[in-house]
């Protein structure tokens, strides 16, 4: 593109650089975007159509041409040494050179028409551009917010289960650790009782040694007891045989006694026998002692025996209880090692899941900052194309402040009506035919600006105009285009806007529309609205305003204050007389009229409503609901600035004219064709100032033959801006008629009647132009 820019001097405008958008229009050529307007079509530096010979002649300008900011400059300062040239000798070439002025002004409009297109679709690109970025990078905050909430939420989750983990974990490990101390007590315990249970097997040991041995030493006591016994046994059965023997020795002895001579010999070996006895005997005894004492330390023994059984029988308890308490210790042990391996367990599941959900958390923060990097280069976008927005809203306003200044120098020129032509789609009873009756021509001169009309026969009419409207312009569509002009009676200017057409063909619609459907209010609600929002914002710069509305009719040549009150108590049959006056300073008076303060839109509604139920209303063949007068809506306007001192005073009059109607068409009788007659009258009278004012510069103008044309005598002749509507009904049963309307809207398109001045006094040195009108 810089290399474009180099080689070629003309820059499109969403090629100009930043400092040429600053200075408002560059230094460059500069062309206007959109290529199905400029395709095609070859551009003509102003220089060269300045110096064309066929620029003096009555050619007009057709050709694209460019300018630069000092061109257009010059050809403004060009104008203003020309106005000062205005002598009466040179009258005729000064018209000749201004009617050229006006082309190359015309021309110069346009290139700024162009070029304002071409910012326009810009902007409108780029607003949709911005738009669809901003809601892209909408979505994708909103979708991020989404997401790092639901990550904040599984975050916060798994912070949570983690702290409550972590906190589980950390009364499992005290648990586990006083389970272990406890297990490490137990275990000692264990230990000690396992020593004691040691040392008491070791005791039982002995113990059952020596119980042993005691039994061993009882058995043998036992057996050498018996041994003893049996011996004792032996040793009493002898001495029982030996007592028999005594007693058979004694028996023997009384024999031998008997026989004692014989038997002394023997007697002596008994004694003998009997003392070895008796020692014997002695023996014994001291045997049975013997084998006595061995009893008791057997009986010892066995009470020892005894002892020790029982002693056993207790560690034995005792060694049961302790391994009862090492049997309970070991399961305990046991359920706490099965618990801590469980929580072990737990704990690197846990683990693993904190581990998985940190990897989570970590890749959601990657596309987390995947994302932020991805809307922080959208937001770099966004900026970008809001600084290039800037720049060429920047660029759209001061070229549409240089259009309208050019625009009201035109309008100096030219004079101060302007002319919008707007068709109404057909109603669904009209009859379509297979012939259009209206075209508007597209071509890039042509487009928005002029109407075809095609007759039966075949013959087009060509009409150019200020603007035209199709039938698909909406109510907004044409109030954008008026609304300057409708600021402009808050500058200080007088504003007139009528409607004028045959009846039926959308005058009422445009003016009022459906003040009930936001969409389909006319251009009073529209502009009553404007005012008052404009009044309130300029309430910053110091301006007050205060604001007095009237309505009124002319219904059959009579004036009809549709806000009376007794107009409303006595119906239409009210015959009060107003009169029309005019001031020194062009303000209009009607006399008794009822004139309201107003100080928002809403009364201004109501003020609307109570009138459009006084209007003068009537069916006709044209038209269901046909207005049958000139309904004028007027605001005064006063306006002081309590920094500057300066005053304005803004004059607003919005008309719906009643419908022009041919007698023959309406097929009209009675009341009816009065109606009709004097509407056609008046209407025929306001063609007749207008045409006096402008074509045919009459001395006289006729603005008392009718009370239309008299009260709106300053909007007309003085210094306002006036605009006025034309009405088309796209019929083919209207084509005459809308012939005739079209003809006269031209007519009124070329007249130059007046320069539209401000109303302003100011006491302060401040420039009483400190505040642009550019309607
Ligand atoms: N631009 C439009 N879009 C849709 N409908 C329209 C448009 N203009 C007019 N109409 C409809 O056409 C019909 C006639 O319109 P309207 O009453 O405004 O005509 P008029 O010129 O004021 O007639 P008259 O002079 O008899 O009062 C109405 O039904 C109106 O709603």
């Amino acid at each position: 593109m810089a290399s474009r820019n180099q080689s070629n001097k003309k820059l499109g405008p969403d090629e100009a650089t930043p400092n040429m958008r600053r200075r408002g229009i560059g230094a460059e050529k500069m062309e206007p975007q959109g290529g199905a307007a400029s395709a095609g079509r070859a551009r003509t530096p102003f220089s060269v159509v300045t110096n064309r010979s066929d620029l003096n002649t009555t050619s007009d300008v057709t050709e694209a041409v460019d300018f630069t900011k000092e061109e257009v400059e010059t050809l403004l300062n060009e104008k203003k040494e020309k106005k000062k040239g205005n002598t009466y000798d040179n009258n005729k070439k000064n018209m000749d050179q201004m009617t050229v002025l006006i082309k190359r002004l015309k021309a110069c409009v346009r290139w700024y028409k162009r070029i304002e297109e071409g910012h326009v679709q810009e902007k409108e690109k780029l607003q949709s551009e911005l738009e669809a970025s901003e809601k892209k990078c909408n979505d994708t905050e909103t979708e991020m917010k989404n997401k790092i909430d639901e990550l904040k939420e599984t975050l916060s989750d798994l912070r949570m289960k983690n702290s409550s983990l972590e906190e589980r974990i950390v009364k499992e490990e005290s648990d586990k650790l006083e389970a272990i101390n406890c297990y490490g007590k137990e275990k000692e315990v264990r230990t000690e009782a396992e020593k004691v249970r040691d040392e008491k097997s070791a005791e039982l040991e002995k113990v059952r040694d020596e119980k042993s041995v005691a039994e061993k030493q009882a058995t043998f006591s036992q057996e050498y007891n018996m041994n003893l016994l049996q011996y004792n046994s032996r040793l009493q059965s002898q001495l029982e045989t030996c007592n028999e023997a005594l007693k058979r020795v004694e028996t023997e002895k009384t024999t031998i006694v008997e026989s004692l001579s014989n038997v002394r010999c023997h007697y002596k070996a008994v004694q003998d026998q009997l003392s070895s006895l008796k020692v014997s005997h002695n023996e014994l005894i001291k045997q049975n002692e013997d084998l006595k004492k061995i009893k008791d330390h057997r009986d010892h023994l066995l009470g020892q025996v005894h002892e020790l059984t029982e002693k056993v029988v207790c560690h034995e308890e005792y060694t049961g209880k302790i391994c009862t308490h090492l049997d309970k210790l070991t399961i305990k042990t046991n359920a706490i090692e099965e618990t801590c391996s469980s929580q072990k367990d737990q704990i690197h599941i846990l683990q693993k899941q904190l581990f998985a959900e940190k990897e989570k958390l970590k890749n959601a923060d990657l596309s987390a900052s995947e994302t932020r990097i991805v809307f922080e280069e959208q937001n770099k976008i966004i900026q970008k194309l809001q600084d290039r927005l800037a720049d060429k809203e920047f660029q759209v306003v001061e070229g549409e402040k240089l259009r309208k200044k050019l625009h009201n120098t035109i309008l100096e020129l030219k004079g101060n009506i302007r002319v919008f032509c707007r068709v109404r789609p057909l109603l669904p009873d009209e009859n379509t035919g297979t012939d259009t009756v209206v075209s508007f021509p597209t071509s890039t001169e042509a487009l928005g600006r002029d109407i075809e009309l095609s007759q039966s026969a075949g013959q087009k009419y060509n009409f150019t105009f200020d603007k035209v409207f199709d039938q698909e312009a909406s109510q907004r569509d044409v109030f954008v285009e008026i609304s300057q002009l409708v600021q402009s009676a808050l500058d200080g200017y007088k504003v007139c806007i009528f409607a004028y057409g045959q009846t039926g063909s959308g005058k009422t619609y445009t003016m009022m529309g459906r003040p009930d459907a936001p969409d389909l209010k006319g251009l009073i609600p529209r502009s009553l609205e404007q005012i008052f929002q404009t009044s309130q914002s300029l309430k910053d710069q110091g301006w007050k305003y205060t604001m007095q509305a009237s309505i009124l009719e002319i219904y059959n040549e009579t004036i009809r204050d549709l806000l009376s009150y007794a107009r409303k108590e006595n119906g239409a049959s009210s015959s009060k007389q107003y009169t029309i006056k005019h001031d020194a300073n062009g303000n209009t008076h009607v006399s008794d009229l009822t004139i309201k303060d107003v100080c928002s839109a809403d009364e201004i509604s109501s003020l609307l409503q109570q009138a459009a139920q006084s209007r003068s209303v009537g069916r006709t063949q044209m038209n269901e609901q046909s207005s049958r007068s000139h309904f004028v809506f007027t605001l005064r306007i006063s306006g002081k600035n309590e920094n500057t001192e300066q005053q304005v005073q803004g004059v607003l009059n919005l008309i719906d004219l009643a419908g022009s109607e041919r007698l023959s068409r309406s097929g009209a009788m009675g009341d009816r064709l009065k109606e009709t007659q004097a509407i056609n009258k008046s209407l025929s009278s306001l063609s007749d100032v207008i045409f006096a004012l402008g074509g045919k510069k009459e001395e006289h103008i006729p603005f008392r033959n009718s009370k239309l044309t008299y009260l709106l005598q300053p909007c007309l002749g003085g210094d306002s801006k006036t605009l006025m509507f034309v009405n088309i009904s796209p019929d083919q049963s209207s084509t005459s008629e809308s012939l005739c309307s079209l003809r006269f809207a031209a007519r009124v398109n070329a007249c130059e009647i007046g320069i539209p001045r401000r109303q302003t006094h100011t006491s302060s040195t401040r420039s009483s132009e400190s505040r642009l009108s550019y309607g």
